[in-house]
Order: C-alpha cells, then structure tokens, then sequence
C-alpha cells in the first residue's frame, strides 16, 4: 500500500498561515550554483510561503562567488533583525564547504538545524531545531499510526540532513537504528532484517525487491531525475508494491519536508520572540 503526505502537508499548512497572519516570517534561502532537485525544492518552498503568508526569498549565488563572500552574506543576515531564518541548499559547487557555511549561521535562525550547536541539541536529546527531512518522516509515520517504538528501523545513507540526524530522532523515539552506507558489508541482510526500511541515498530505484521483506515499512525519502525529468525515488516500483507499506515519490515525504521547514520557522520565530521579551525586560 502506497502512503501519502498531502494530507499531513495541508493540515501543517493551515497551521502555518494562522501563524503567519499574526507574525511576520521572512526566510530566506541561499542557493549556490544549480541543482534539479534543489531547484524543487525552493520552488516548492515559495509556493508554501506564498500560500501561508510567509515571506521568502531566494539568494542566487553562481559558483563564481568565493566561499568568503558568502561567509559575509550569512553574516549580515545573522544581524538582520527583519529575518527569521535562513536556509543553505545543498548540494554546494565544489570548493564550498557545508560544514563552514552551515556553522556560520546563527543558531537562532537555523531553520534546518544544521548548525553543530542544533545538532548537539538532539544527540543529547535536547529540545531543539530538528532537520525538516528526518521530522518529515517521523510525521508520516506518525500520521499513518505506523509504531516505530522498539522497531528496527534501517537507514540507508548517513547525511547531516537526513540519515544522520534521523539516526538520533529514531533513537530517542525508542527505535533499535542500524545506518548503512557505501563501506556496508551484505546490505540485503540489513535491509531484510528491518521493519522499517528509509532509503535516503540519492540513487534511482536502488532499492529492489529481493532487498526487502513483505511486511515491512519503506519510507522512500529519494528525489532523483531521470533522463526525460520525471522524478524518481531510491526504491524500485516493484519493491513498493511488495512491501507493506511504501511512501509515494513524489507526493510523500518531500510534500511534508516543506511543511516541516515552516514549522522550524514558526519555532525560530518563537524563540526570538521570547528572547526579545527577556531582553526589553
Ligand atoms: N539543505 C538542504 N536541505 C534539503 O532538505 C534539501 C536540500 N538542501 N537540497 C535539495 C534536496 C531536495 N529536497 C526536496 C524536498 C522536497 C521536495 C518536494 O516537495 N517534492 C515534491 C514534489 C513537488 C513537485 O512535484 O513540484 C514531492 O516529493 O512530491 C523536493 C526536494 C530537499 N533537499
């Protein structure tokens, strides 16, 4: 059975735009150098705020710009008081480096919370700003009454946005994790073992059906092309059909994954209201 997030994705979205009508939002997204599924997202992105009210922008920066003058970028925006949170699409051109750019953003308008200090916050189970990916998932989850506590969730790719994170999130959710990667020895014996299996390792159809168990969760968190465009998961049509339950690319996780940004805002911007409270104090 094929699951969706369209209908989580609405029900965050009328959330959102109740928010919005009382406090200003204004996001803003760094894009350097092009990218197709990065282009999906920002698109999707501007759509979601252009429904719910809240302004966003895009930064369009070629490859040609250096890695210092980005750095100063994010720097005048960290002192913007008129924006709430920033955002930094991967992938970076080469050269550029994720781990500099992402930890120059102030953790305060981290709105993926790829900050080293957010990402401190969930491995020690600290409340906190979460990845929008691995929240996407555990919302779809959750939405779908699909239990993860004492599970054996796998995950296939071990990203700071997505496997990595989604490792800890799984973890305090009381999931027994297993990561793989490209160094996994006999993969099938992991991905055979899970009971729920999320492929987030950027590779169309990778996941086929001998790879898996009939009653198990797929969570497909792929977004690749083809050559015609069209938009294809990690996971096999076929390996969909043979699991219990699949979710649907496009039209699953990624639905939710916009959503699940907003809601980060939503929080930044809370938190920067408290903190401006406690300052005028
Ligand atoms: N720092 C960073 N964080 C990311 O999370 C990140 C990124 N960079 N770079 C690019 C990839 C890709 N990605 C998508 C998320 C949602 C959709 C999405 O909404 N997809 C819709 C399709 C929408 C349509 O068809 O127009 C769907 O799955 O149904 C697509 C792509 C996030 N990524």
């Amino acid at each position: 059975m094929l699951i969706y997030g369209k209908e989580v994705r609405d029900a965050i979205k009328a959330e959102i735009k109740k928010y919005a009508a009382v406090n200003r939002m204004h996001m803003v997204i760094l894009q350097i150098g092009e990218d197709p599924a990065s282009q999906m997202y920002v698109n999707g992105i501007c759509k979601f705020a252009d429904e719910t009210g809240v302004d966003a922008d895009i930064l369009k920066l070629s490859a040609g710009n250096s890695q210092e003058q980005i750095i100063h970028i994010i720097e005048y925006m960290n002192n913007d008081p008129d924006i709430t949170g920033i955002m930094l699409q991967k992938p970076l051109p080469p050269g550029f480096s994720l781990e500099v750019l992402a930890n120059v953003i102030d953790p305060y308008k981290d709105v993926e919370g790829i900050t080293n200090y957010n990402l401190g916050k969930l491995i020690s189970y600290e409340q906190g700003i979460r990845p929008a990916t691995p929240k996407a998932i555990l919302t779809m989850l959750k939405a779908h009454n699909i239990p993860i506590e004492g599970k054996k969730v796998t995950i296939l790719g071990r990203s700071t946005i997505l496997g990595q994170p989604l490792a800890a999130m799984m973890t305090a959710e009381n999931a027994t994790v297993t990561i793989c990667h490209s160094k996994t020895v006999n993969l099938v014996e992991e991905t055979k073992r899970a009971d729920i299996l999320v492929a987030a390792v950027g590779k169309p159809n990778f996941v086929t059906p001998d790879m898996i168990n009939e009653d198990v969760v797929v969570i497909d968190a792929g977004i690749n092309f083809d050559e015609e465009g069209r938009m294809l998961g990690d996971v096999h049509p076929e390996a969909k059909e043979k699991a219990r339950i699949a979710s649907a690319v496009p039209g699953g996780v990624g639905l939710i994954t916009v959503a699940e940004l907003f809601r980060n805002l939503v929080y930044l911007k809370e938190e920067q209201i408290r903190r401006q409270r406690e300052k005028t104090r």
